[in-house]
């Protein structure tokens, strides 16, 4: 019998002005661990929607278990022994954990023995998990486990898995490993897609590299270094980020006692956040999803409305100020959600450079939209921070996300802010493309902006922040230079630990 669970036989798929897999052919062989690398738009999740039942080849075949498999639905690939977890979780808040699993299952059992199932399963892959929690009072983390146990609970064959890791923490990684490990173990093929070189490397068998929708590569990503791994993506040498020692200018942004209630009821409420952000810094805000990263950036941009001293640019309250008012004095942000937030999914790139950039980049004459001039304004984003895309008249929609990210960041950063908040700045960004956004960042900080970096990454907040701030449960922790922090007090931070307990750590 063969050791091959998937061949791929010259999948082909064109978009408009886009060949997003050419002829990609590899195999997934039974029980690995299999990473599919390649920068921004190189054509991976189109490749594993054809392999999901959810994009349909123009060309090429594939064999499951050395039969034709053709997918015309998620519910055959499923039928098949296929399933997927989504970079997006598809959840119901309100309802309960055991509820949601029977949504997305053909034939839920009654739900005290799903609930029995859950627990089971759960217990046996160490991803504890109570089926009766309403999913809304859930970590992202534990939102995950849900989408996994999920997938588990159909026993698949290959399991597919898009950027898993980008809201976890450092323990939560290390426990979605394990249980990564044990499956392989068991005989189930897992497709890998990750950005993140060191957890290929540490989690992965094989690697099938693409570039511009073709298979330019194949390796084991344990032989190889992050960076090697990094240049056979991109096909050339990387940057590292770095940035002159400069001195720390005035106070630009000084936001004192903020404490705000959260319009969301499964959002966080800030409490009493307090920092100041001087001219020429950058001060990175770490802490796991849900803490109140959102509601902060939206506090700082505007869309809710503070006590007028409690946010301070240059000594101007702006706390009642909203973001037009706000954009006009330079405080400008650039949330996480990228699609329907950050940007409009249906309109083009040149109206999305429009949305933020109409009043610094003087893109309105009178009411009259200087479409030129918007025009231009997106083309210059697009060159200048290599936004992969045929043209500014394209849909923000079409973009991969890494590329839209690239557009939302660089539009903000190219306004010359005199304070820029971002939030997630690299989420799905490729190696190559995240170290430009860094470097984009760190410029901005050394021309004389303030800047806050809220992520996840630590090693992006260690690698760019001059300081670094936990916010949990929307406390902020008080500031600390980074270059006094290493990754095991920042991760305690983040979790919530008190200055004793990291104090206790670090002694
Ligand atoms: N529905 C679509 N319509 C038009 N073009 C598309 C569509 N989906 C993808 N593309 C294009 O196909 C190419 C491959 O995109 P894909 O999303 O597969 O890349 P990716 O490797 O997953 O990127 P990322 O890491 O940024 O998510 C890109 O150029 C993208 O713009």
């Amino acid at each position: 019998m063969s050791d091959v669970l998937l061949s791929i036989e010259g999948l082909t798929k064109a978009y408009p002005g886009v060949l997003a897999n050419d002829a990609v052919s590899f195999d997934i062989r039974k029980g690995e661990i299999h990473a599919l690398l390649g920068e921004n738009g190189a054509g991976k999740s189109t490749l594993v929607k054809m392999i999901y039942g959810l994009v349909r080849p123009d060309a090429g075949r594939m064999t499951l278990d050395g039969r034709p498999y053709a997918p015309a639905s998620p519910h055959e690939a499923r039928a098949a022994g296929v399933a997927m977890v989504f970079q997006h979780f598809s959840l119901f808040e309100a309802l309960s954990v055991a509820e949601n699993v029977a949504l997305g299952m053909e034939n839920p059992p009654p739900m005290r023995a799903l609930a029995h199932r859950i627990r089971e399963v759960s217990e046996t892959y160490g991803l504890p998990l109570d089926p009766a929690r309403v999913v809304g009072d859930l970590s992202a983390g534990e939102r995950q486990r849900v989408e996994i146990i999920r997938c588990l609970l159909q026993e698949p064959r290959l399991l597919i898995m898009d950027e898993p890791t980008s809201v976890l923490t450092p323990q939560e990684v290390e426990i979605l490993f394990a249980t990564l490990r044990r499956l392989a173990g068991e005989g189930t093929s897992i497709l890998y897609i990750s950005h993140k070189l060191e957890e290929i490397r540490a989690l992965c068998d094989r690697a099938t590299i693409l570039r511009l929708g073709r298979v330019v590569g194949r390796a084991d990503p344990q032989a190889l270094s992050a960076r090697e791994l990094a240049e056979m993506m991109v096909g050339q040498e990387l940057m590292t980020p770095s940035r002159p020692p400069a001195p720390r200018g005035e106070v630009v942004l000084d936001v004192a006692a903020l404490s705000l209630a959260s319009p969301s009821p499964f959002g966080t409420s800030l409490k009493s956040v307090t920092m100041q952000v001087h001219a020429g810094e950058i001060l990175g805000i770490g802490g796991v999803a849900g803490n109140g990263q959102d509601e902060l950036l939206a506090a700082l941009s505007g869309e809710m409305l503070a006590p007028a001293d409690a946010i301070r640019l240059c000594g101007i309250e702006v706390g009642q100020l909203g973001p037009t008012a706000r954009r006009r004095l330079g405080l400008l942000a650039a949330p996480e959600e990228r699609l329907g937030h950050a940007a409009a999914p249906d309109m083009t790139l040149t109206e999305n450079a429009l949305m933020t950039g109409a009043v610094r980049q003087r893109l309105l004459n009178r009411g009259f939209v200087r479409w030129g001039a918007a025009r231009e304004f997106a083309c210059r984003i697009i060159e200048r921070f290599d936004v992969r895309t045929p043209g500014p008249e394209h849909a923000a929609r079409s973009l991969s996300g890494g590329n839209l990210q690239k557009f939302v960041i660089g539009r903000e950063i190219l306004q010359r802010p005199l304070a820029l908040v971002v939030n997630q700045p690299t989420w799905g960004v490729d190696a190559a493309a995240a170290a430009a956004i860094r470097q984009a960042l760190m410029d901005l900080a050394a021309e004389g902006a303030a800047v806050v970096v809220i992520s996840q990454d630590l090693d992006e907040l260690m690698e760019i922040s001059d300081r670094f701030a936990a916010l949990n449960e929307g406390r902020l922790s008080a500031p600390r230079p980074t270059a006094e922090l290493t990754v095991d007090e920042i991760g305690l931070m983040m979790g919530g630990a008190h200055d004793m307990e990291v104090a206790h750590v670090a002694g």
